[in-house]
């Protein structure tokens, strides 16, 4: 069965039904845009026709789009992350053609990222003038998010908000349609138990406070011009909304990648050298956490000597079980960073259960994004095994729909 847009005036496709007037009409039309009946296979959008409002039911499309949330505070590595991820299944992410130039949205073949910024219900001054800011649950649509979302699962495209983040104001909504893979990315993925539930697989970028400094201070000053105390003043304003709303939302996770300043220099404060902890919950469907050398067990390992090039302070991995958030998961961690990235391929002769397609993927995947920030140590390592960690996920449940076994070999 076609998808059906529903959307813009248009006669509708005929996978819809439509019937007026009723009080139950789809209810993530009436936020954005309310449909009036003109004739019995045809409806016109606006607020000044006389007609009755309509009810548009849709088949859903052939494939059900599989669903992705990436939770994190702004200045994380959210962006940085969906490169990688769209890397992974080739072509190349763009904003949509022809539409708003301050569009959030990017698309490529495979996957759609849309970002969750544009559910903001309050612009920049409304919050100003509300006194709330854009992490407050207050100044976002979670009823319009869960609808979008759990519409585009089902196959149906939708005509989604923008949040202008030159203007601060909410622009025109622009048409969404179901892709192979959405990737819902922002502040609040997590946040709505409806939204999270229409998740297949999620993830959460913590980033600890010292290292989200460090960063913002690289972004904002060196490259967008900020004053250092300002730059403290908006962590600061930040924080109270953050633990409330944001950072509980990593319980849910099916994947943490955890960024702290390093344990091999004592008492660092530079933010240079990281230790990045990959956390995986056990027991998720289509995901098989990855292990160094021997799953289940408990594993320290110093790579460092003839086959690893590396500099003051070294690189140091850890690998075990542990419990997070009264959940069983399989940690691997990384402290320190690359040398030479070509030498990654020791440690990836290393790890296991890679979801990789054939053995020198993950360092390949490294290789080309050499320029992309995090790629020498593990956010940029762990980034890449969580990008093929969805792929095999998507690829798992498309064959489960199908009824045909995953073609992939993995390594
Ligand atoms: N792994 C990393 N290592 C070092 N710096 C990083 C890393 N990831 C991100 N950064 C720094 O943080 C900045 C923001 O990264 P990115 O744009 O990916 O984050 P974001 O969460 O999408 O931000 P925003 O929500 O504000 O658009 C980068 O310009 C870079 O300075
Ligand atoms: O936390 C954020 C997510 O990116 C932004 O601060 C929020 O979206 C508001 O944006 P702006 O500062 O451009 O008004």
């Amino acid at each position: 069965m076609a998808v059906c847009t529903v959307y813009t005036a248009q006669t509708l496709n005929t996978n819809c039904s439509i019937s007026a007037p009723s009080k139950t009409h789809l209810s993530f039309h009436q936020k954005q845009l309310v449909f009036y009946t003109t004739s019995k296979k045809s409806c016109k959008r606006g607020s000044n026709y006389s007609g009755s409002p309509c009810v548009i039911t849709c088949a859903a499309g052939d494939s059900q789009t599989v669903v992705i949330g990436l939770a994190a505070d702004s200045g994380c590595g959210k962006s940085t992350f969906m490169r990688r991820l769209t890397s992974v299944f080739g072509g190349k992410a763009e904003p949509p053609k022809g539409g708003n130039p301050d569009s959030n949205t990017l698309i490529s073949d495979t996957t759609t990222v849309i970002c969750l910024d544009d559910y903001h219900s309050l612009d920049r001054t409304g919050r100003k003038e509300k006194g709330v800011t854009a992490l407050d649950p207050r100044a976002n649509d979670f009823d319009l998010m869960y609808e979008q979302v759990k519409a585009i699962k089902e196959g149906i495209a939708v005509e989604k908000p923008i949040y202008n983040h030159v203007t601060g104001l909410l622009d025109p909504p622009e048409l969404i349609k179901p892709p192979k893979i959405l990737v819902i990315e922002g502040l609040h993925p997590m946040f709505d138990p409806r939204v999270r539930d229409l998740l297949d697989f999620s993830i959460y970028l913590d980033i600890s406070n010292e290292v989200k400094f460090a960063w913002k201070i690289q972004r904002d000053m060196a490259e967008r011009g900020h004053s250092l105390e300002s730059i403290k003043a908006s962590i600061e304003a930040r924080k109270p909304d953050f633990d409330a709303y944001i950072d509980p939302q990593k319980q849910y996770a099916d994947a943490v990648i955890e960024v702290l300043p390093t344990q091999l220099i004592p008492d660092d404060n530079e933010g240079n050298i990281l230790r990045v902890k990959l956390i995986q919950k056990e027991g998720v469907k289509y995901f098989s956490p990855v292990y160094l050398f021997d799953e289940g067990s408990t594993i320290s390992w110093i790579p460092c000597g003839r086959k690893l090039t590396c500099s003051y302070p070294g690189i140091k991995f850890f690998y075990g079980p542990d419990a997070y958030f009264g959940h069983e998961v399989s940690v691997v961690e990384m402290d320190g960073q690359f040398d030479r990235l070509d030498e990654l391929i020791y440690v990836e002769s290393h790890l296991s259960s890679l979801s990789s397609k054939f053995y020198g993927e993950v360092t390949q995947q490294m290789l080309k994004h050499a320029d992309f920030p995090g790629s020498n140590n593990g956010t940029g390592l762990f980034q890449t095994i969580i990008g093929l960690k969805i792929r095999d996920l998507f690829e798992q449940i498309v064959a489960s729909k199908s009824g045909t076994p995953v073609g992939a070999a993995k390594a």
